[in-house]
């Protein structure tokens, strides 16, 4: 029976919350010319020059805010992740294997992918932990892995889940939160933030194939995964139907903008204001790029935005958590991941359809579930 290997890998963090690791991490990071996406020189004189140095230090502070005992919130919480899911596949039929990886940083993908080899795995699958396809995140996780695996002699059959933003498993496992936290806090109004993207990468898509086309407005995403506005927005929409939230109770926004070029609208800074300006008075703000708490979660919307909102009127404002390593999430991913590749007519037995051995391309890629 060959034996599979999960490669679950998120965004990166600090090694440790301070000005020379953040440094470094972000200097990983925005080099990635799919992050940054301008010419090197210009990426390398702006990072190394000045985003890397002057902000680091502010950013070191946050993460010593958010930092535990046991490390960053995001590395942490994807260990035990990984933990459980190990534990799902060790009591399933399935030789399965789980590893996590961070894009930047620790645990590299590299080490995680050298571990999967040395334990015998000769099939892969690259679950990201975004659950929205953008070439920022899931393409250059696609790509690293592409990188490392091309130097090995043995190329396993890999598979790359690229989205699971609408995939029932998922949505039932964020709106299984927002519905607990509805009940709780009985909101006016429910904002969904995504992570923004900067604008110019929605074009590059658009000039690359017909992934966002003329028929996609970028704010319904019914067959548009690749465009990742519209994957946010039917996010949004999948889950508020779930729940039976009407469209006029909720709202979907973008954060984290970083420089000055346009990302993609509406801002969430912006639709808070105007939210509060509007009379909403109790705000319930949901964040479903993240599948784990981090900077972005708990400091950008819990504090930032919480303030933003009761400067502008608002009165309660609260922020539901994210799936973490709830058990409705480890069992979410491993039905994602086993009925897609394991449970199918001609895998039955527990085996991966080899595209090597049908005498195809063996970097494959299975696109959205
Ligand atoms: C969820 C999907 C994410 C997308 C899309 C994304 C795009 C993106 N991010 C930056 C810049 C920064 N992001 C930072 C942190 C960060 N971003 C995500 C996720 C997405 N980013 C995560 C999970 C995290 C980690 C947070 C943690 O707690 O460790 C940062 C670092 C923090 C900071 O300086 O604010 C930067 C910088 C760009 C430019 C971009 C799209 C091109
Ligand atoms: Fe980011
Ligand atoms: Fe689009």
């Amino acid at each position: 029976m060959s034996r599979t290997g999960v490669l679950v890998v998120n965004l990166g963090t600090p090694d440790e919350p301070e000005y020379k690791a953040v440094k470094r991490y972000l200097t990983e990071f925005l080099m990635d010319g799919r992050v940054i996406d301008i010419p090197f020189w210009k990426r390398f004189l702006l990072v190394n020059g000045i985003i890397a140095p002057f902000r680091s230090r502010k950013v070191a502070k946050e993460y010593k805010k958010l930092w535990t005992r046991k490390g960053s919130p995001l590395l942490t919480h994807g260990l035990v992740l990984v933990h459980k899911l190990l534990q799902k596949f060790d009591s399933s039929p399935w030789n399965v294997e789980v590893e996590l990886a961070m894009r930047y940083q620790n645990p590299s993908i590299e080490m995680a992918l050298k571990r999967l080899r040395i334990k015998g795995v000769d099939e892969l699958i690259v679950f990201p932990l975004f659950p929205q396809y953008a070439s920022a995140t899931t393409g250059s996780v696609n790509q690293k892995v592409m990188e490392i695996i091309s130097q090995w002699q043995v190329i396993p059959s890999i598979q790359f889940l690229n989205s699971y933003h609408s995939h029932p498993e998922f949505i039932n496992a964020f709106a299984a939160k927002v519905l607990g936290d509805i009940s709780q806090h009985q909101p006016d109004h429910v904002l969904f933030s995504y992570h923004g993207i900067p604008e110019r990468h929605l074009d590059r898509i658009r000039n690359e194939s017909d992934y966002c086309n003329s028929a996609c407005n970028c704010s319904d995403g019914e067959h548009q995964q690749y465009c990742y506005r519209s994957a946010c927005f039917h996010t949004s929409k999948l889950i508020a139907e779930s729940i039976g939230l009407e469209t006029s109770s909720y709202s979907t926004s973008f954060q984290s903008r970083l420089g000055k070029d346009p990302w993609i609208q509406p801002y969430t800074d912006a639709t808070i204001e105007e939210l509060a300006r509007n009379g909403v008075k109790n705000l319930l703000v949901v964040s479903p790029s993240f599948v784990a708490d981090c900077l972005e979660t708990t400091l950008e919307i819990g504090e930032e935005y919480r303030d933003l909102f009761l400067e502008h009127g608002g009165e309660k404002f609260n922020f539901t958590e994210s799936l973490n390593t709830d058990n409705h999430w480890v069992e979410a991913v491993f039905n994602i991941i086993s009925t897609k590749y394991f449970n199918t007519e001609e895998n039955r037995s527990g085996r991966i359809f080899n595209l090597a051995d049908a005498g195809n391309n063996v970097l494959s890629s299975t696109g959205s579930v």
